[in-house]
């Protein structure tokens, strides 16, 4: 694809892009001989061919101004006294062939910048996709998803224009006129500079517009990103803004930067279009100038005429290619904001490899002095313990307490910021990520499935499982009867995200993923709720399967659920509160205790409200 080359302004410089926005950038202007660099070196890897496709577009150019040159060359032999008709026969043919050459060459050229323009694509691609696998999940959780898909997606996609179009465009644009000029000027300096003149100070001008598009273009490209955002969480949570009754404020408010969109193009528009006529002129004027002054100074016997046609035609070929500078400086300019977003996905910086793989001496998880936060804000602290293999520990508290940080520590979706966290002994810092994950399995609450099939998503446990394995894991997760009921059984696709099974359906997915890998540590959010009794009782009966003989992390939310587990943490605002056994805990009278008073009478007004309520309730146990 290319960019989209239509100007509002006399081409000049209006703040479009494709690219999602960011705020802040250079202060001190965009250099765009840098940017047109950057674009070269993404494309390294494949110099060679590169390399081939600059020389093939400036050839191109080149020849471009043969027909030009040929016509200038007839037309002053034709009317010459003694016109030598073979040679001009020559020269139209040489203009001829020139046009054949040139289109042939510049095909060649944009092929080849497209092939490595693919390829430099894909790279980019599989390392973003590699990248977001090696940094912290915090980050994909701070930022939102729709903008790295933004990145990776849509971004990757026009900088293509940058190198598959601009590298040849480029060369025809600029190193070809630069050629093409030096000749000139030696020939005749006057008239080159006659020819130049007017076109230098139109660039100038278009040079000043670019510099003020560039906070504008900011703004814009700002306002796009938000206009995305917006619209992708549109489209995601539809359902919820309609249960809510919030379509309208929902419409109101994209329609708030809809319409700041339209005022900052219609504001940029008033501001670009004089000067941007006026470039424009200049940049077109180079040829009544040089026409009339060449004129004067043939009729004065200082110009020879035949050289006076020629830079006629050469002008005449160069207004072209300044037109196509303007384009091109106008393109690059989009492509350093795509550069500059690229840069900051790329720059991230990546979790710690350990590069450890040591036998770990057993499965047990401690944690010394840990602490962590959330940017500025503090929600762990000092969290200490240590859970022996095969043992069984809860984490509970209010909602906020720092229940899932914990676990997701373990598997370092973040670092801790304090202390720290060893399993087996080992710090997880040092651990290679592949080995501290081998021993690592999660039935998480929010269950991500992928667009694949059933089976595929439960091989996610461990790529390679044999059918039969899979399905061994299904029938213990409590799965395989759905999983037969459902149209084309294992190989049935899950579309995207999973959508089609229910809560229940997709955590018992995730439990068979969990048995398949047969990790010896098991990290388990306890679902807070599904209204599917049969479900709910599955689930129980599936997780105590899977839990037994593992090290287990459990994140309780049904106190019931972890009378008999070894150890209890309840955690409040990211500390340890209490620590003890179900029974010790009750009977100290304190958060614990409050919140199973609370939960238990919860759980009798469920047993006096009704058979169905009930029902639940002992499935539940
Ligand atoms: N990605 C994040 N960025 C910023 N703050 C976060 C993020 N994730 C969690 N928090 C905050 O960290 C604190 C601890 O969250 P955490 O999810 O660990 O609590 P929890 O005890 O598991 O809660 P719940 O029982 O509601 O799931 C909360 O105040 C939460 O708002």
């Amino acid at each position: 694809m290319t960019a989209d080359e239509s100007d509002t302004a006399g081409g000049a410089g209006h703040p479009d892009g494709q690219t999602g926005g960011r705020k802040g950038g250079q202060a001190d202007g965009v250099q765009l001989l840098p940017v047109a660099l950057r674009l070269l070196a993404l494309m390294r890897r494949r110099r060679g061919l590169l390399w081939l496709s600059v020389l093939c577009g400036t050839l191109a150019a080149i020849l471009s101004l043969s027909p030009y040159l040929a016509i200038a060359y007839v037309l002053v032999n034709a009317v010459s006294a003694s016109a030598d008709w073979s040679a001009i026969l020559l020269a139209g043919l040489a203009g001829m062939a020139g046009v054949l050459a040139e289109k042939l060459l510049f095909g060649l050229s944009t092929y080849l910048s497209h092939r490595v323009a693919f390829a430099t694509q894909r790279d980019l691609r599989y390392e973003l996709a590699g990248k977001l696998a090696r940094v912290p999940l915090g980050f994909t959780d701070s930022r939102s998803k729709g903008e790295i898909r933004n990145t990776m997606v849509d971004e990757i996609e026009v900088l293509e224009d940058g190198m598959a179009h601009l590298v040849p465009e480029v060369s025809a644009a600029v190193i070809a006129p630069l050629i093409t000029l030096a000749v000139m000027l030696l020939i005749d300096w006057q008239l080159a500079v006659l020819m130049i003149l007017p076109m230098a100070v139109g660039m100038w001008m278009m040079g000043r517009m670019m510099k003020d598009a560039e906070e504008p273009t900011r703004d814009y490209l700002e306002i796009q990103s938000r206009m995305a955002t917006t619209s992708a969480e549109m489209a995601d949570g539809i359902a919820t803004v309609r249960a809510f009754n919030q379509d309208e404020q929902a419409s109101h408010r994209a329609g708030r930067i809809f319409a700041q969109m339209r005022d900052l193009s219609n504001e940029w528009l008033e501001r670009a279009i004089i000067p941007g006529t006026a470039a424009q002129v200049l940049l077109t004027s180079h040829l009544m100038l040089l026409g009339s002054a060449g004129l004067i100074m043939t009729a004065a016997g200082w110009v020879d005429l035949g050289v006076f046609a020629a830079f006629l035609a050469v002008a005449y070929g160069f207004g072209d290619l300044f037109a196509a500078i303007q384009g091109i400086s106008h393109r690059l300019f989009r492509q350093h904001e795509l550069l500059e977003r690229l840069d900051m996905l790329r720059d991230v910086p990546e979790l710690s490899r350990g590069t450890k793989a040591p036998a770990l001496a057993d499965a047990s998880i401690t944690f010394e002095e840990v602490g962590f936060a959330y940017g500025a804000r503090e929600v762990l602290s000092s969290v200490s313990f240590h859970l022996p293999e095969g043992r069984c520990l809860a984490l509970v508290g209010p909602s906020g307490s720092g229940k899932t940080t914990v676990a997701r520590l373990i598997g370092r979706f973040q670092d801790a910021d304090k202390g720290t966290i060893r399993i087996g002994g080992q710090d997880v810092r040092e651990l290679d990520p592949e080995e501290l994950h081998r021993h690592l399995a999660y039935v998480f609450q929010d269950v991500f499935l992928f667009d694949g099939t059933v089976a595929d998503n439960i091989r996610l446990g461990r790529a390679g499982a044999s059918m039969e394995e899979v399905e061994a894991a299904a029938r213990a997760a409590r799965a395989h009867e759905f999983i037969e009921s459902l149209p084309e059984g294992y190989e049935t696709r899950l579309g995207e995200r999973g959508l089609g099974l229910s809560g229940g359906e997709r955590q018992r997915i995730s439990i068979a993923r969990a048995i398949l890998k047969d990790a010896p540590v098991l990290l388990l959010d306890e679902a807070t709720a599904f209204a599917d009794p049969e479900n709910e009782a599955l689930i129980q009966d599936a997780v105590a399967g899977l839990a037994r003989g593992r090290t287990v992390i459990v994140i309780a939310h049904r106190l019931h659920t972890i009378a008999n587990v070894d150890e209890i943490l309840v955690l409040d605002e990211g500390r340890i509160v209490e620590r003890g056994s179900h029974a010790d805990l009750v009977a100290a009278g304190g958060l614990f205790a409050s919140m199973w008073d609370a939960y238990e009478s919860v759980r009798s007004f469920r047993h006096a409200a009704g058979p169905a309520d009930h029902k639940q309730t002992e499935a539940a146990q």
